[in-house]
């Protein structure tokens, strides 16, 4: 486990996360369509062409022990971006990251399952991918399983949920994987209104005893409610930071949202 829970360094800065100068440039090579004068010239093939998205830009800011920090910001802003970075899914193209402690995930809800395998069989996949020893895999599965509602489905193949019952055992085995640094990516979505009540009763629990939670959202009032801080990214770059009331005024005075209850979970 790559937890480092009171090392000095931790106890020293009392911070959960340190992001420093961050960017992260994504290369993608394709095939670039040959026009009739380029194919003949090169006998139909196509010509490889790169092209680079520079999805975080310099970014810098801590997150101390103890914070639920919001990441708010339009489509393609880089928030799963970000999130992939703290959990270490992705290195910096330059600058740093430095997380104290273990990063579960609910990144891109389901991806990462195996869908031939049983929801079950996935809760110790997942498990075993956290972290965690076969024995205290053994041990919660049981709870992670019963946790999720979903039934006798919990032994069929994935291929056969429906998203919101793939979502229900991604987030179920994100909070019972006892992370240091808790992160939920458009979570509260998921599943039904009671459904989503018990996820924020649990994510209210972990806020508690996580080192530190990131909750990335459309829904403005979740982020309001459920967070200390709050960052707003746009197209890869820092726009603000700070409480979250001010931070979602200053997003939705920029994004020209109207105060409707209706827009602002939709944002
Ligand atoms: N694997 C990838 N390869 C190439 N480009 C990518 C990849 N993933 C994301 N991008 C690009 O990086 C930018 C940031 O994407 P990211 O998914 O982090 O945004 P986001 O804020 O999470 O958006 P959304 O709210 O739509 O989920 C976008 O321009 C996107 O097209």
């Amino acid at each position: 486990m790559s937890s480092l829970s009171g090392s000095p360094d931790e106890q020293q800065t009392g911070l959960a996360v340190k992001v420093d100068n961050l960017s992260i440039t994504y290369r993608t090579t394709f095939e670039r369509k040959p026009t009739l004068r380029q194919a003949l010239i090169r006998f139909g093939r196509g010509q490889r062409s790169v092209r680079e998205v520079h999805a975080l830009q310099d970014l810098t800011f801590t997150v101390p022990v103890g914070t639920a920090m919001g990441i708010v910001g339009a489509n393609g802003a880089g928030k799963s971006t970000l999130m992939r970075a703290v959990a270490g899914i992705l290195p910096p193209t330059q600058g740093s990251i430095e997380v104290w402690g273990k990063a579960s995930t609910l990144l891109a809800l389901g991806v990462g399952f195996n869908k031939e395998l049983s929801g079950r069989e996935n809760i110790i996949l997942g498990g075993l991918a956290a972290g965690l020893s076969r024995k205290e895999v053994e041990e919660r599965a049981d709870e992670v399983a019963e946790w999720t509602e979903i039934g006798d489905f919990i032994e069929m193949p994935m291929r056969t949920y429906s998203s919101g019952m793939s979502a229900r055992v991604a987030f179920s085995v994100a909070v019972h994987m006892k992370p240091d640094i808790l992160m939920v990516d458009e979570a509260l979505s998921t599943g039904d209104a009671r459904f989503r009540a018990k996820a924020n009763d649990k994510m209210a629990e972990l806020r508690s005893s996580a080192r530190a939670m990131f909750l990335v959202s459309h829904g403005l009032n979740s982020i309001k409610e459920m967070c200390t801080a709050a960052i707003w990214l746009d197209k890869g770059r820092l726009m603000m930071e700070g409480d979250p009331e001010s931070v979602v005024e200053e997003y939705k005075k920029f994004t020209k949202v109207k105060k409707s209850a209706a827009t602002e979970d939709d944002v």
